[in-house]
């Protein structure tokens, strides 16, 4: 069966309607530059409402796994490939590629020209489109819901995991299930919070730490929580991730903007701005952190991207708060940004250290 893409500029694209079911998706028309990973893309919440389009040709080659899922369901709301319905070859693979999705009811377009889908996009900018199995279906007729994608993926309750001697509260934005093993791996107890979650809830918890999550959707759509956000990080010591980082800079009055087309992919280069050191990062977000609206903020830029000059870590002037655009769990991803964890654990314990920093 034939399946579309259709852009909201009009653009049509055309393809094989690889999955079962024929209802049409519509969602942010992004784009992924990795050559593996597809399995820790489709359940990253951060991807949630977004249609997927992979430059890689091969994906679902390696069919998926029980290890490589970073949550229990997928979001993304469509997915789009070079090739399609390949025959997986690996030896942890549990089912197909278009199996998966024909279980959770997304659907794939294949055989469709994702250069073609790819040079549109990074010429006008990633936009919403539709993709159906019919012409009939137009964009404006699947309306997105942006504004409500955090709530859609953060944790209903509060869950305790582990039993470290650290412990650390991850505020649940829409959390890589990697971030909390990188935590739990560092002698860590992670009580994971839904993020609308108060700072009395907090401070009764006694955290030694607090990590932002990285998370779907406008970084602004989280404003009117800002003021538990800020009482929070203020107290302890603070890691944001992605989404969590982009709280960090607008609760010390920096500002975000969206980017034309985003970074999504695993080979982003970033620079250390006081060693000039350069490495790989993995990376998924469509928004950026202004760099002028951080200039009176008491935050200095630690990172920034080599390809676009854009802001990639923050690290507060006086208190023990650090945050970076890229994701150091990096999965999928190179891990030479891991030690960005160690350099948080040492920050929660030297604790004291804040305290008299503070006084
Ligand atoms: N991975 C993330 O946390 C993404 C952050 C934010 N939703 C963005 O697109 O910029």
């Amino acid at each position: 069966m034939k399946g579309y893409l259709k852009l909201k500029n009009g653009d049509k694209f055309e393809g094989e309607w690889l999955t079962e079911s024929s209802e049409p998706a519509a969602g942010e028309v992004v784009f992924y530059t990795g050559m593996t990973g597809y399995q820790e893309v489709l359940t990253d919440p951060s991807y949630k409402g977004q249609i997927i389009v992979f430059t890689y040709p091969l994906i679902g080659n390696y069919g998926i796994n029980k290890e490589d899922f970073e949550s229990k369901v997928p979001h993304a709301a469509g997915v789009i490939v070079y090739q399609g319905n390949m025959k997986h070859s690996h030896y942890q693979a549990e089912c197909s590629l278009v199996e998966y999705l024909n279980k959770w009811n997304i659907p794939m377009l294949g055989k469709a020209d994702t250069r073609a889908i790819v040079k549109k996009i990074r010429k006008e900018g990633s936009m919403s489109g539709v993709m159906a199995s019919s012409t009939a279906a137009v964009p404006e007729l699947l309306p997105l819901n942006r504004a409500s994608l955090v709530s859609q993926v953060t944790s209903k309750e509060m869950t305790t995991y582990g039993n470290g001697r650290h412990h650390i509260v991850l505020y649940d934005f829409g959390y890589k299930r990697s971030i909390l093993d990188e935590l739990l791996s560092r002698n860590c107890k992670v009580t994971v919070v839904p993020y609308q979650t108060s700072p009395e809830t907090i401070h009764s918890l006694k955290p030694d730490g607090i990590v932002l999550s990285n998370g779907p959707g406008d970084p602004k759509s989280i404003k009117p929580f800002m003021p538990f956000i800020k009482e929070v990080i203020k107290t302890y010591p603070t890691m944001g991730i992605c989404l969590g980082h982009q709280l960090i800079a607008l609760a010390f009055g920096g500002d975000t903007e969206r980017l034309l087309f985003g970074h999504r992919g695993a080979n982003q280069p970033v620079i250390h701005m006081n060693t000039k050191r350069v490495f790989m990062t993995s990376q998924n977000h469509g928004y950026v952190v202004k760099e002028k609206s951080i200039a009176a903020a008491p935050l200095n830029v630690l990172y920034k991207n080599v390809n676009d000059g854009s802001i990639e870590g923050l690290k507060h002037k006086v208190l023990p708060i650090v945050s970076v655009q890229f994701h150091p769990e990096a999965n999928p991803g190179p891990c030479e940004s891991n030690y960005i964890f160690d350099e948080y654990m040492e920050m929660v314990k030297h604790k004291s250290g804040r305290e008299k920093a503070y006084a």
